[in-house]
C-alpha cells in the first residue's frame, strides 16, 4: 500500500498534498511491483516497511558507528583518510564540497572491509568486520528484492536483470556511515532564503543524487534529511530507524531510459541532537556497460542516453561537484536515431 506518511506531508502552493509513498514489503507481489515502479517514476524515493532485517544487525553497526565516531579525531584519523575509503571529516569527495559532517566510507568488498577493520576498530577487527559483512549482506538483498520487483513491474522479461549486476563478486558497492554532530552556529550563508528553507540549519551533506543504481539508507531517530520533488519543491523524510529508505540512483535512471528519476536530496543539520545515517549504494562491476534496457527502448521512445561503463560514469562523478548534473554529458540529442543503444536483455 502506498500511504503518505503524515510527517512528511506538506502543502504546496497550489495546496496539492505531496506524501514520501511508503511500501509494505509483505503485500502480495503483484500489486507491490507496481507501487514501486510508481513511487520510483514519481519520486525516485520512497519508504520500505516489514522488509525482514532483523534489528540486531542494525543495531550492532550503528554501536560500532557510535563508538567510532565518539573518539577524538586523533584516533578517528588513524582509520586512514578518504580517498576515497577511509575516515573523512567536513570534506565531501575531491572538488572542494564541505558539508558538516564526519563519516567513513568503505568498499563492500570483504578484503577490503577486513583490512579497513584493522585501522578502523584496531581492538576488535574481526568483529567489526563480520557486523559490517552482516549488514551489507542484509542490505544487498533487500536492494536484489526492490530491483526484481521493480524489473517485475516493467515487465523486463529477465526479472533478476538489474539485481544480478549487484550481485555480482565484482560489484562495486559501498557502504557509507554519516555522522552529523549538532551544529548551533548561524553563519551568513544559511541565513540566505535563497538557498535554505529552513535558515536555523546549516548544510549537513549538500544537494546531489547518487550516481550508482540504488541507494539503501536507514538513520537514526534524528531527521534531516530532504529529498526534492521534481518541481523542485523540499520535503522533510521523517527519520524512522526501524525502517528504510530507497533511492533511485542516476543509473538507474539510464537502465530506465529516464522512466524513474534519481531523487535529489541533501541533509540539513539538527541543532540539538546527532544524526548518525547508514547509506548502502548498490553499483555495477567497473566494467559493466550501463544503457537503457532494451524494453524500455523502442522507435517512439529511443534511448536518451550514451551508453557507458560505470567506471567512466565514476571518473566523470568524481571530476565534477557533488551538485553537478553529470549524467547531462551522457544524454544523446533528441533527433538522433539513437534507437540501437540498449541492452539485450
Ligand atoms: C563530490 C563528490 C562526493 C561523491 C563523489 C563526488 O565527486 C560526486 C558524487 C558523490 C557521491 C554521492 C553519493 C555517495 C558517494 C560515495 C558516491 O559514490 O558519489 C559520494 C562521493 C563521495 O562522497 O566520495
Ligand atoms: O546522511 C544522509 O541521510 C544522506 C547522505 C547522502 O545523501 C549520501 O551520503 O550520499
Ligand atoms: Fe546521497
Amino acid at each position: 500500500m502506498v500511504v503518505p506518511s503524515p510527517t512528511s506531508m506538506i502543502r504546496t502552493k497550489k495546496t496539492k498534498a505531496v506524501g514520501i509513498p511508503t511500501i509494505d514489503l509483505s503485500m502480495e507481489r503483484s500489486e507491490l511491483s507496481e507501487l514501486v515502479v510508481k513511487a520510483c517514476e514519481e519520486y525516485g524515493f520512497f519508504k520500505v516497511v516489514n522488509h525482514g532485517i532483523p534489528k540486531e544487525v542494525i543495531s550492532r553497526l550503528e554501536n560500532e558507528g557510535t563508538e567510532f565516531f565518539s573518539k577524538n579525531s586523533t584516533e578517528k584519523l588513524q582509520a586512514g583518510t578518504s580517498t576515497p575509503f577511509g575516515y573523512g571529516c567536513k570534506n565531501i569527495g575531491p572538488n572542494g564540497d564541505k558539508g558538516d559532517l564526519e563519516y567513513l566510507l568503505l568498499h563492500t568488498n570483504p578484503n577490503s572491509i577486513s583490512e579497513r577493520s584493522k585501522t578502523i576498530a584496531k581492538d576488535h577487527p574481526i568483529k567489526f568486520s563480520c557486523i559490517v559483512t552482516d549488514y551489507i549482506e542484509a542490505v544487498k538483498e533487500l536492494a536484489c528484492e526492490i530491483l526484481e520487483l521493480a524489473a517485475e513491474g516493467l515487465w523486463v522479461p529477465d526479472k533478476s536483470s538489474l539485481s544480478k549486476v549487484i550481485k555480482d563478486v565484482h560489484s562495486d558497492s559501498v557502504l557509507r556511515i554519516n555522522h552529523y554532530p549538532p551544529v548551533k552556529k548561524l553563519s551568513k550563508d544559511n541565513l540566505d532564503p535563497s538557498k535554505f528553507q529552513n535558515n536555523n540549519n546549516t548544510i549537513g551533506f549538500g544537494e546531489h543524487s547518487d550516481p550508482q543504481i540504488l541507494t539503501i539508507l536507514r538513520s537514526n531517530n534524528v531527521g534531516g534529511l530532504q529529498i526534492s520533488t521534481q518541481h523542485g519543491l523540499w520535503i522533510p523524510v521523517h527519520p524512522d530507524p526501524n525502517e528504510f529508505y530507497v533511492m533511485v540512483g542516476d543509473s538507474l535512471q539510464v537502465l530506465t531510459n529516464g522512466r524513474f528519476v534519481s531523487v535529489r536530496h541533501r541533509v540539513l543539520t539538527n541543532t540539538t541532537k546527532p544524526r548518525m545515517s547508514m547509506m548502502y549504494f548498490a553499483a555495477p562491476p567497473l566494467n559493466w556497460w550501463i544503457s537503457p534496457l532494451s524494453k524500455m527502448v523502442t522507435a517512439h521512445n529511443p534511448s536518451l542516453y550514451k551508453p557507458f561503463t560505470w567506471a567512466q560514469y565514476k571518473q566523470a562523478a568524481y571530476a565534477l561537484r557533488l551538485g553537478d548534473s553529470r549524467l547531462d554529458q551522457f544524454k544523446l540529442q533528441k533527433q538522433e536515431d539513437n534507437t540501437h543503444y540498449h541492452h539485450d536483455t
